[in-house]
Formats: structure tokens, C-alpha cells, sequence
């Protein structure tokens, strides 16, 4: 059977890559696989362009994924035993396909590092050609690529396995890959490693779903609470997360996740009961559990010095789809009032994204001086105007070159330059000021605007050609008066950022949860900051340490949707009306608030 399957490759190898004849026999994800890396120009005969990364360059990759490699980690070690009984390794990469680790059977280590299979080298399908790792990621599936499978001749020692590991929001954010000889015994199986994948994708849901609630369901009762059960997350009623068996139960994929409300899934369920599945049998499902953890910080440290960035699981999930939509070269739009984070989601976009190594250039198209926007996003040739370097500047495009180019506040940006930038996107391609040929560009761009560019088309202040190619999705950052629990979204933030057991305390709390946050993440860190460069270590603050503005500007009217201190706020002023017999001046009168304000407040009316 192996010496059946080595032939029929040889032949079908001869035929491909010598006589440019389409080969028989070869699965179908291998033959997608060899066309996309012939298209490429890749050279099977030759050797893999590779760049494997230094020490630091190592060392940040470790660093940016630290979250799935801890993890990961106990399933690896579980694995490298299997591996190391099979004289094979696994391996864990990022979304990008860089090796993170590699544990196992250390003379097979030797041979795959002789190819470059060890931590540092990405092995995405572009550099690397057909290779389990690289395959499983495009394909978004488990994939087996047995020797002479690989493109690349020297690759044919290699017998692999490796699925996709995707986090509750569907980024994918690595691979699990067990890897031994070619031609070896027990070639290393798929099954295996998926299960691994199923470990850690389920592992994921152990932190960062504050105020959500959890539904486990699947067929078979006894399989609650394994890996393989189907986990679905939800905030506020809204479905923000989810994994893999969890969506495949209930017929749905990623782009359910915030769509689809609990009420549409399991309408009339009996708590604990059972549902329908999608294929007509039976569904076990466990009550919705409250989790207690606090909104999820996001994965890397923010620009000079600004906090961890804290996330709402709803946003959570839109970061999701925009790092999914920027891999795939979909421009996003990011709108939001002024200070809700419209840059630092970018960066966390950035962060997650395929190009999370590369430059994230931001600019700010309303900061720069009118007279000058041009050469500084375009650049200019020698001597392009007065007062132009000598040497020329390549501009902020191409700055971004291979990375993520940022255009905050695109909405200022002057209808002149917009036909401009309507040509780089279109063209992908700058022609600097001053003349010279254009110059490709290989940027992802993400736009943001705290303007309402729609209103801006029909008044003819953007182009709407422009807005149609940049605006192709659009993400809306809430304002922080809205989080769904104020609270505990500020002691996260707080939490990045207090020092030397500085504490909040729950009065200054409540007093901050009752602001309207007019300037929102901005000014809630700039009040923190203040706050503890006004106290000392190990105090307790109280909300005498605030500043007036947030002191005295507790809302009169609840922000949508209010905050828990509100909920509690209101509750006790319907039973102050109940208590009176529904006489509300009465009951205003022992509240202490005017009438005016307890309807308001009470009962939502003017
Ligand atoms: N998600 C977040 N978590 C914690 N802090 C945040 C978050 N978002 C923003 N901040 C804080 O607010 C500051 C301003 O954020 P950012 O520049 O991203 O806002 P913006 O919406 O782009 O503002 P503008 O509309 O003025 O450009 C940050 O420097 C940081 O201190």
C-alpha cells in the first residue's frame, strides 16, 4: 500500500512539476495546494525562500503569542509524549504559520530544524510550499501532507498532520501539527491532533467573559463538559462567542456571532432541557452559566504608555471579524465618538492580524497641515518643492509598505487628496510628488472617523466612490456609558494600570460608573492617571480623589443601555412609587428627587 501510494506520487510529481501535466490520483487539497505555490513561482526542485528570525525576532513572536502558547502548553506535553514514542514532534504556530514550538523526539528535531522546521520559521504556503501547517491555515481545516505531498523535494522526509486553532470569536490564531519520517511506521494521525485542538480551543473559555453567559450543549449528555462539547457565549442576550461545535450544532458559523440573539437559538427552551439539533435529533443543554471573570484585555500594550486596552466581549467579537477582514484585504471603517478607541482597536486589529509583525503607520489626517498632507502620505522626489529634502521622502504609504496603514479621522481629509487616495487603493500603487513611476504598494488599510461619513457623502464634502471602497464594512465602537456592566469595565482598565497596591474603592467606583464618560476611554484614563499621580502607594481611593467633573456630573438622564447602578437606581424608585400607591410626587418627595426626574429616571417618560 506505502509503496503503491510512493509510485502513483512519483509519477504524479514527474507529471506536474517536469512535464507540466496535470497529475492523477493527487487529493484534492494537495493539487490545490501545488497550483497555487506553481502559480507563485515557487521552484519544487529548488530550495524554500525561508527567514528564519533571530533571537529577538523569536523572542517577540513568543511574546505576542503568549496567550495561546500558555494554552497550548499542557496539550503539547501531552502530545510531545505520543510524538517522542513515534520518534515525531508537534508543533504549535501562529495564524501566520511561525513556528511558536516544537517538542517531541529530538533526533527527528534535528532532521525537520535541516529543513527549517523549528520555531522561528514560518511555514505559511507562499515561502515553504504544500505543507500541512501552511494548507491547514488556507484551507481553515485539518490537513495531512505525507512526504512527496510537500512542494518542495526537500520536504519529502516529512509525514504531517495539522489542523487550525481558532479563538471563541473565529480568528484563527494558530495551528497544532504533529510531524515524523515519511514513510516511517505510524504516520502521524489526524485525529490526534485534533482532539489537541479541541483541548485548547476549549481551554480558551476559562478566562474573560465577564457578565456573559455560557450554554454547553451536545448530543450525548455524557459529553457535557468535555472538550468536544458545543459552547456558546452570550452578552447581554446577544451570542458574542463560540466554539467550533458549538456553531456546527446549532447549523451556524462565525458570522452568526453578534447576529444572533439567544431568543432566536432556543426559543421556549426549558432551561437544562433538550433542543433540536440541526440534523433533527435531540440536543442536551446546560443552563447558561454567569461567568465571573472581568472584560477581556486585549492582546498587546498599547501606544506611549497608554493603557491595556479592556474590550466588552461584544467588541470582542467585532475585533474578531475585522482582524478576518483585514487578513482577507477587506478595508474596514472604524466609527465611534471621540476617545472610544477607535485607534487602539485598530492596533489590536493589527495586532491579531496576519501582518501583526510588520509596520502599523497611523496618521492623522486632520493633524497634519493642509499645505503639507500631500508629501507626507505620497512623498516626493528630490527637489519635488521648496523646502523639500534633498534626499526625497517615501512617504507614509509606502511606510506601511507590507503592513497596515491607519488613516484616523479620514472624514477631514480634503476632497482633493481623496482622488488621490481613491487611485493608491484602487491602483495599489503611490506615485510620489514631483514625479517618478508608481510604485506598488502592498498595504491593509483601516480607516476611522468619529464624523458621520454617510451624512458627508450626501453633502458632498467625500467622495462617495472613496467612502463605497473604504466604508465595505464598518464597525461602530459603543460609547463607554454604554457598557453593559460600567463597573467592572473601569476596575479592568484601572487594573492595567494601578501601581504599588493603589486600590479603587467602591464608592469612587460607583461615583465614576454614575458619569456620563463624555470623552469616554480617553478621559477615563486620563482620569485615573491623575488619580494616581495624586495618591500613594497602597491607598485606598475615595471619590473625594476625583476630579469635580466626574464628582458632581452623575447623569440625570441613563445612557442606553444603563449601567447596573442605574438598573439598581431605578428599581428603587419603583418601589418607592409602589410603596406610595403609584403617587408619584409622593414618592418623589421621600426620595428627594423632583417629579420631573423620577418620571424621567423611573419610568422613561419626559
Ligand atoms: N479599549 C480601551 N481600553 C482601555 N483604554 C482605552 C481603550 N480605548 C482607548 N483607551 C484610552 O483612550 C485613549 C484614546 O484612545 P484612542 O486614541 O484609541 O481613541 P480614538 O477613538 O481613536 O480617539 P479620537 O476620536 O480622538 O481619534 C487611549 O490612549 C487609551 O488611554
Amino acid at each position: 500500500m506505502a509503496t503503491a501510494l510512493i509510485s502513483d506520487l512519483t509519477r504524479a510529481r514527474r507529471d506536474f512539476f517536469d512535464r507540466g501535466a496535470e497529475p492523477i490520483g493527487l487529493r484534492e487539497p494537495i493539487l490545490r495546494s501545488w497550483r497555487r505555490c506553481a502559480e507563485r513561482g515557487l521552484d519544487a526542485h529548488g530550495e524554500p525562500a525561508i527567514e528564519p528570525l533571530g533571537q529577538s525576532g523569536l523572542r517577540e513572536l513568543k511574546e505576542r503569542n503568549e496567550r495561546l502558547i500558555r494554552l497550548s502548553r499542557p496539550q503539547l506535553e501531552m502530545l510531545a509524549g505520543e510524538a517522542h514514542d513515534v520518534g515525531g514532534l508537534v508543533i504549535l504556530s501562529d495564524g501566520a504559520g511561525s513556528v511558536l514550538d516544537a517538542l517531541g523526539d529530538a533526533d527527528f528535531g534535528a532532521k525537520a530544524a535541516n529543513v527549517a522546521l523549528k520555531p522561528g520559521v514560518r511555514w505559511a504556503e507562499a515561502a515553504t510550499g504544500t505543507n500541512a501547517i501552511g494548507a491547514a491555515l488556507l484551507e481553515r481545516r485539518g490537513v495531512e501532507v505525507r512526504g512527496a505531498e510537500h512542494f518542495f523535494d526537500s520536504h519529502r522526509i516529512l509525514a504531517c498532520a495539522a489542523a487550525p486553532i481558532f479563538d471563541p470569536f473565529g480568528g484563527m490564531v494558530g495551528a497544532l501539527d504533529l510531524s515524523s519520517a515519511a514513510g516511517g511506521p505510524y504516520p502521524p494521525p489526524l485525529q490526534l491532533v485534533r482532539l489537541g485542538v479541541d483541548r485548547i480551543e476549549h481551554g480558551m473559555f476559562a478566562e474573560g467573559f465577564s457578565g456573559c453567559e455560557i450554554v454547553r450543549l451536545h448530543a450525548d449528555r455524557a459529553m457535557l463538559g468535555s472538550p468536544q462539547e458545543g459552547v456558546l457565549v452570550f452578552d447581554s442576550a446577544r451570542l458574542v462567542a463560540a466554539n467550533r461545535h458549538g456553531l456546527a450544532l446549532m447549523g451556524l458559523d462565525w458570522t452568526a456571532l453578534g447576529g444572533r440573539s439567544f431568543g432566536d437559538l432556543f426559543d421556549g427552551v426549558a432551561k437544562g432541557g433538550m433542543i433540536r439539533g440541526r440534523s433533527g435529533g435531540s440536543l442536551h443543554i446546560v443552563e447558561p452559566e454567569a461567568a465571573k471573570l472581568h472584560p477581556v484585555r486585549g492582546p498587546e500594550r498599547d501606544h506611549a504608555g497608554a493603557p491595556d486596552p479592556v474590550f466588552e466581549p461584544a467588541t470582542l467579537a467585532d475585533l474578531a471579524r475585522a482582524v478576518r477582514l483585514v487578513d482577507g484585504d477587506v478595508p474596514v471603517l472604524i466609527q465611534g465618538e471621540t476617545g472610544s478607541g477607535k485607534e487602539m482597536f485598530a492596533r489590536a486589529v493589527h495586532a491579531r492580524s496576519a501582518r501583526g509583525s510588520k509596520p502599523f503607520i497611523a496618521v492623522n489626517c486632520a493633524a497634519l497641515p493642509e499645505g503639507l498632507i500631500e508629501a507626507e502620505l505620497f512623498g516626493y522626489e528630490h527637489g519635488a518643492f521648496t523646502g523639500a529634502r534633498r534626499a526625497g521622502s517615501k512617504g507614509l504609504l509606502r511606510e506601511a509598505d507590507g503592513g497596515v496603514l491607519f488613516l484616523d479621522e479620514i472624514g477631514d481629509m480634503p476632497v482633493l487628496l481623496q482622488a488621490r487616495l481613491l487611485r493608491v487603493v484602487q491602483d495599489r500603487a503611490v506615485t510620489p510628488l514631483g514625479g517618478g513611476r508608481p510604485i506598488p504598494l502592498d498595504i491593509r488599510l483601516i480607516c476611522a472617523t468619529h464624523r458621520d461619513l454617510d451624512g458627508l457623502v450626501g453633502a458632498e464634502a467625500f467622495r462617495s466612490d472613496l467612502y463605497f471602497r473604504l466604508a465595505q464594512f464598518t464597525f461602530v465602537l459603543p460609547p463607554l456609558r454604554a457598557a453593559a456592566d460600567r463597573i467592572a469595565t473601569i476596575e479592568a482598565v484601572w487594573d492595567g494600570m494601578a501601581r504599588d497596591g493603589r486600590r479603587l474603592g467602591r464608592e469612587a467606583l460607583e461615583t465614576m460608573a454614575a458619569h456620563d464618560w463624555p470623552g469616554n476611554h480617553r478621559e477615563l484614563a486620563g482620569v485615573l492617571k491623575a488619580m494616581i499621580a495624586l495618591s500613594e502607594a497602597g491607598e485606598t481611593l475615595g471619590p473625594d480623589c476625583l476630579p469635580a467633573s466626574v464628582r458632581s456630573a452623575a447623569p440625570e438622564t441613563p445612557a442606553t443601555p444603563p449601567s447596573k447602578l442605574e438598573s439598581l437606581a431605578r428599581a428603587a424608585m419603583l418601589a418607592a412609587i409602589d410603596d406610595c400607591g403609584g403617587n408619584v410626587a409622593a414618592a418623589a418627595r421621600r426620595l428627594g428627587v423632583s417629579r420631573s426626574t423620577l418620571y424621567r429616571r423611573a419610568l422613561g417618560r419626559d
